[in-house]
């Protein structure tokens, strides 16, 4: 087993993934249904692990910040964990794969109302809901929450994003009202969607992302400042609804090829944990059909096969 790579190895791998990256911009296209996602220059790419002893190393564009978009469905939902019984959550939300895309609509009415998990559109509302009911200011809280474990503290909401999804929220907005009809939204669903779009909104970098999820290549300790953030048990847990639900209806072809568990955004960032041992953030903003990083996912393949070692063997 070659997990071990030293400090020089492991950066040569990094560097050599960030000048192979190019090769993927043929392909894909970035997110343009909200339109400010669309502006952003397609043809970048960067990438960043966070070891379990905190140090970081990184290559290409690791230092530049994008939208987290879907990858807060992570961070909100280690919040709620933080904040409520396990009961208060998975009454309301499943934990399966959906194996449909993450903005569908048609499991939500056949399953009455209830998310398949928390890592799909409806399941983040659903999240977001029971934060918002809950806590009070809400956005302040998440937005201390992704600066404590990043360690950044200027990491905060991009409004012209925020705003942006906003304008054009009708599908996430039909989500809620159909939860809300059935009687599995308590809040105000305007207040939910504002809040789940700030949340989306948050600009940060492959460094600092990868920072912000190091806790669950550490049993639940966030190696920065040494603070507990989830329980090992937790810890556990989230990695399993990571590997099977991180990447929506791509979740089983993502594990085929890079064994790990993963969440990705449609601002091109996916993040991915080799437990005991780093967690990792790439960003590349063209996207595959499903929403998923082209060149962020190939990059993925490329650190499994180089380290030679993922935790499915
Ligand atoms: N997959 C994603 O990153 C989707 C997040 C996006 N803000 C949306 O709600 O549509």
């Amino acid at each position: 087993m070659t997990a071990d790579l030293d400090h020089d190895a492991l950066q040569a791998l990094l560097d050599r993934l960030s000048k192979d990256a190019p090769r993927c911009f043929n392909e894909g296209k970035v997110a343009d249904y909200i339109p400010a996602l669309g502006e952003v220059d397609p043809n970048h790419f960067g990438i960043a692990v966070c070891h379990v002893d905190a140090r970081v190393q990184y290559a290409g564009d690791a230092l530049t910040r994008f939208s987290i978009q879907s990858i807060v469905k992570v961070h909100a939902l280690v919040l709620a964990m933080q904040r409520l019984a396990p009961d208060d959550i998975w009454s309301r939300v499943g934990r399966e794969p959906s194996g449909q895309a993450f903005n569908s609509m048609v499991q939500l009415e056949v399953e009455r109302g209830v998310p398949r998990n928390p890592f799909i559109n409806a399941g983040a509302l659903l999240v977001t809901d029971l934060l918002v009911s809950r806590i009070v200011s809400t956005q302040y809280t998440l937005r201390e929450h992704l600066r404590r474990l990043s360690g950044s503290d200027d990491v905060g909401f991009d409004e012209r994003v925020a705003r942006s999804e906003m304008d054009h929220k009708a599908r996430n907005a039909a989500l809620a009202y159909l939860m809300k009809a059935y009687g599995n939204l308590d809040a105000d669903v305007e207040t939910v969607l504002d809040t789940y779009f700030h949340g989306c909104s948050v600009a940060m970098n492959c460094v600092e992302m990868a920072r912000s999820v190091a806790f669950l290549a550490n049993r639940g300790v966030n190696p920065l400042d040494g603070s507990r953030v989830v329980s090992p048990v937790e810890t556990r847990q989230l990695n399993a609804l990571l590997l099977t639900c991180g990447l929506y209806d791509a979740a089983g072809d993502f594990a085929w090829r890079v064994g790990l568990p993963g969440k990705s955004g449609v601002g091109g960032g996916i993040i991915a944990i080799l437990p005991g041992r780093m967690s990792i953030c790439v960003w590349s903003p063209r996207l595959d059909g499903y929403g998923n990083s082209i060149a962020g996912r190939h990059a993925l393949e490329g650190l499994v096969e180089g380290i030679g070692f993922s935790p499915l063997g």
